[in-house]
């Protein structure tokens, strides 16, 4: 256990020699460039991994998301895509948000296209390369839909296709499924993980919840401290979480609860 930038790189490369999809070293975070709110943290997501960033409200997650985003520049450190330094540039991974801001006003297939509009893709073609989509994302008919005629677990997969549509293969997601409902919750993770694993994303995701974070990575990395009260965070440990076959109800195995333990002792 530990925050070593060797640990970090050991662990996401899981002995496969190459560079991790994404790598955070040692970067120390301020918003005015006086308070530090997290200090040398180091983390990797390998390719095609589920990893979670827990840690309480406030300790600086989604500090840390908008640098790896390149939203901000670190005061040090780096960030390293495929081996590659992006430090402080954005455009280079998928970065969804905790709300699924799909436009009320505008149709479902239009929402998803936006990204690629943006990025000055003509209408048709985005629409071409969107549309074959719907049926693998579960939305099939949905097309021609305005948002508010979605459950919230529908636009929640919405999102996540206009997020997949930005083309990286990185994604970064900001407690994607804190406005679900408990049920819902549950399955819209449980078909995002099926999906990843189907795309051969890499995801890092940052949320308060342990149970979600444990059910749904193969590692997750527990971010400690108190930056309001003068005490920047760092990462406390990083917990393997051993998901068996995968059969089952993965929340109610003793694997499970031995990780849920190991994070919750790391959060103090
Ligand atoms: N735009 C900003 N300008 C100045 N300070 C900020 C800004 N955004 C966040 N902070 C401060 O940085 C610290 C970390 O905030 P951050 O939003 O990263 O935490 P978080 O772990 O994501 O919290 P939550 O789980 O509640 O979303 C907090 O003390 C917060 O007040």
């Amino acid at each position: 256990m530990g925050a070593g930038v060797t640990a970090a790189e050991k662990n996401a490369a899981s002995g496969t020699g190459h560079a991790p999809a994404l790598e955070a070293r040692s970067l120390t975070l301020s918003w005015d460039g006086q308070t530090t709110v997290v200090d040398r943290i180091s983390l990797a997501v390998a390719a095609g991994e589920v990893v979670c960033l827990v840690g309480r409200s406030g300790c600086g997650k989604t500090t840390i998301l908008h640098a790896l985003s390149g939203l901000t520049r670190p005061l040090s450190g780096q960030v390293l895509l495929h081996g590659e330094d992006i430090t402080g540039t954005p455009g280079h991974v998928s970065y969804m948000l905790q709300k699924d801001l799909l436009l009320p006003s505008r149709r479902i297939i239009d929402n998803v296209c936006l990204p690629m509009l943006l990025a000055g893709v003509p209408r048709a073609e985005a629409r071409a390369k969107a549309e074959p989509l719907f049926e693998r994302f579960g939305l099939a008919g949905t097309e021609e839909k305005w948002p508010a005629e979605l459950s919230g677990g529908m636009r929640q997969r919405a999102a996540f296709m206009r997020t997949y549509l930005m083309g990286a293969d990185v994604t970064l997601l900001d407690e994607p499924f804190s406005a679900l409902d408990a049920i819902t919750r549950v399955e819209v993770r449980r078909w995002f993980c099926d999906m990843a694993r189907e795309l051969g994303l890499s995801a890092l995701v940052i949320t308060h919840d342990v149970d979600e974070a444990v059910s749904m990575a193969s590692r997750v990395y527990v971010l400690a401290g108190r930056p309001s009260e003068g005490e920047p965070s760092h990462i406390a440990g990083e917990v393997r979480v051993d998901h068996g076959t995968g059969k089952g109800d993965f929340a109610l195995t003793p694997e499970f609860l031995a990780a849920k333990r190991e994070v919750l002792a790391l959060l103090g």
